[in-house]
């Protein structure tokens, strides 16, 4: 007789327990096995498991608590791969890379339909896939609150608006959503450009070599990240600055490593390691600045409030007068999104101009000190950090992959650049808001590299309540995490003729119009939506549009050669290998490249 004692950590098992992992090879042979497990992530609800296995004749006795919980009575109803008793389905992410885990998932999905469920260890995963079912999930008011994988972005981001819950979020969303105004944005065009015009400078030495685009989206991004949330510059903020934006792309790399690398996952385990330390380094350098600018700009609040100079209120920065209603130039991607129901829409018209420019930041102190919203210094840093880091990896990511994707299609490149050279002709003129409305080929491309490479390719929810959805009458049952499948959605031949060919034209208004609104979500949806669609779309034509003016990209691999990383944000392992090439500015026909 055999007795092994095998420790469960956390809600699934540890790679590296050689107990665990030869587990299923115990079963066979092994007279008595013995396990038990303490779940130090259950809320102080530890558990004891136990199973017992004799010889090969006679029955293994599990406690398998699932089978008899509502959880699993719900599920089994749903179909998915074969469950292992107590690891669930764990041991098929097991020692797999990232890039191996996204065609596993999308395998399934292929396998098994819109709908699909996992056990991890005792946690009940279920992937939604159909925009019906989607809809009934992100459109609700009631099931906001995020999944606990969202937890290992706490220490950062605190209570801030992604991973907050209940009337936190919904009285700090109130307060955000219309600092993203399109009259805020459209004070921010200037330093969109300077920026773009910088990297673009920087750019310069990698001319003919082949070199990964993504370091240079990931800097600029996180530079006017600097100036628009917080108002202050890398130089500005001598040393500091430049640290901050570093510990930044660092954190977001760190909290990567910790989706995809499982045993780092457990909280017990990762305090042990070495990214525990460097992440406590890194949190001391972004909270130790964000924490100096708000004391900063709280105390010149208070001296120009001394001498009389009180700046504009949110609601005056964004009133629009009568005579501007009119609303004219609005661009493809208000109709895209206009099925949303989230409440960003507003009418667009009023410019308040560069002078009156101010930051995020700002604007939430003057909103905190005349008494509008009841939030805390504490708070307002929270949100910050939260806006630096949602702004930063998703549109560095997103620039990237709509790059590569032009330097692969370089047909549709040279219509981009033709538009281009329509708006701005030879000129180095800065693009202005009304230039980016008529950027409307650009849009179209945004938007498909956009659905292809979604930068969130995923989203999790975790369930307050049973929900009925709309396949199979499948209902979802209270305590389990809802994924939203973006990535999935976005493939699917009955929404998009040919899905996996890079096609801008599905954007046209009219293939647009036919669609489901839900069938298009690389921002989410509904009230939880991301506050910053706008700001990145509007950044996002500037940046990408100064970068084409200046060169040609070029891609050495096809598409069917990017290697996808499953991440919390969508990233080619293999890195975003582009060469570029001076731009000679004239029209594609003239330089015979159309
Ligand atoms: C291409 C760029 C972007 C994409 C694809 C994107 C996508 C998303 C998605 C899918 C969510 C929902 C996440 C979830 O529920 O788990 C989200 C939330 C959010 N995003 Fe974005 N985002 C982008 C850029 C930005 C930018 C530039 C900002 C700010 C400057 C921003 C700020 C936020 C915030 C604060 C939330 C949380 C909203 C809430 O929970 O109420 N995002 N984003």
């Amino acid at each position: 007789m055999e007795c092994h004692f095998s420790l469960f950590v956390g809600n699934s098992i540890l790679k590296e327990t050689p107990f665990i992992s030869d587990f299923t090879n115990y079963l066979p042979t092994a007279s008595v096995v013995f396990g038990f497990g303490v779940r130090s992530q259950g809320k102080g609800r530890d558990r004891l498991f136990f199973f017992l296995k004799q010889n090969n004749d006679s029955a293994w006795i599990l406690y398998r608590w699932q089978q008899k919980s509502r959880l699993y009575r719900f599920a089994e109803k749903i179909p998915g791969p074969p469950v292992i008793p107590f690891l669930g389905n764990a041991l098929l992410v097991l020692k797999k890379n990232p890039n191996e885990i996204v065609n596993l998932g999308l395998e399934y999905a292929e396998k098994f339909g819109n709908v699909v469920r996992i056990w991890l260890g005792t946690n009940l995963i279920v992937f939604l896939m159909d925009p019906k079912d989607i809809e009934v999930i992100l459109n609700s008011h009631v099931h906001i609150d995020k999944a606990k994988e969202y937890r290992f972005f706490k220490p950062w981001l605190g209570e801030g608006l992604l991973i907050s819950s209940g009337e936190k979020w919904r009285s700090h969303r109130k307060m955000i959503a219309p600092t993203f105004h399109i009259n805020i944005l459209k004070s921010f065009v200037g330093i969109f450009n300077q920026n773009s015009k910088n990297v673009v400078e920087k750019m310069r030495p990698e001319i003919g070599k082949t070199f990964d685009v993504h370091d240079y989206m990931s800097g600029v991004t996180v530079d006017i990240l600097l100036e628009t949330a917080m108002g202050i510059t890398r130089k500005t903020q001598d040393e500091s600055g430049f640290d901050y934006a570093m510990a930044v792309m660092k954190m977001c790399d760190i909290i990567h490593q910790r989706h995809y690398k499982l045993w780092l996952r457990f909280d017990a385990l990762f305090n042990l390691s070495s990214f525990y330390k460097q992440q406590q380094k890194l949190l001391g350098i972004i909270h130790g600045l964000t924490n100096k600018v708000i004391k900063n700009k709280k105390e010149t609040y208070f001296e120009n409030k001394a001498k009389g100079v009180v700046p504009l209120t949110l609601e005056e920065l964004t009133r629009t007068p009568d005579d501007v209603l009119a609303n004219n130039d609005k661009t493809l991607s208000e109709d895209v999104f206009k099925g949303y129901r989230d409440d960003l829409d507003f009418n667009d018209e009023n410019d308040i101009g560069e002078k009156k420019r101010l930051a995020f930041l700002d604007l939430m102190i003057e909103s905190a000190q005349n008494g509008t919203h009841d939030i805390s210094d504490h708070e307002i840093k929270e949100e910050v950090d939260t806006i630096m880091f949602e702004g930063h990896d998703t549109t560095a990511a997103g620039s990237s992959f709509m790059l590569c994707l032009l330097g692969v299609h370089r047909d549709i490149q040279e219509k981009v650049y033709d538009e281009l050279y329509e708006i701005f002709g030879d000129s180095e003129r800065p693009a202005t808001f009304a230039d980016t409305l008529n950027m409307k080929y650009l849009e179209r491309v945004l938007l498909e590299s956009l659905r292809m490479y979604p930068p969130v390719p995923m989203i999790a929810r975790k369930l307050n309540r049973d929900v009925k959805i709309s396949s199979n009458g499948y209902v979802l049952p209270k305590g389990c995490t809802v994924v939203i499948g973006t990535f999935k959605v976005h493939r699917n031949p009955d929404h998009y003729k040919d899905p996996d060919v890079f096609n801008p034209d599905n954007f046209l208004p009219e293939n647009a119009s036919k669609r489901h609104y839900y069938s298009y979500i690389p921002f989410s949806a509904g009230p939880r939506s991301c506050v910053g669609r706008k700001y990145a779309l509007l950044k996002l034509k500037v940046l990408l549009s100064t970068v084409l003016r200046n060169y040609k990209v070029i891609s050495d691999v096809t598409e069917d050669q990017f290697a996808l990383q499953a991440d919390i944000i969508l990233k080619r392992a293999d890195g975003f290998r582009l060469k570029i090439e001076p731009r000679r500015r004239v029209p594609s026909t003239v330089a015979g490249t159309a």
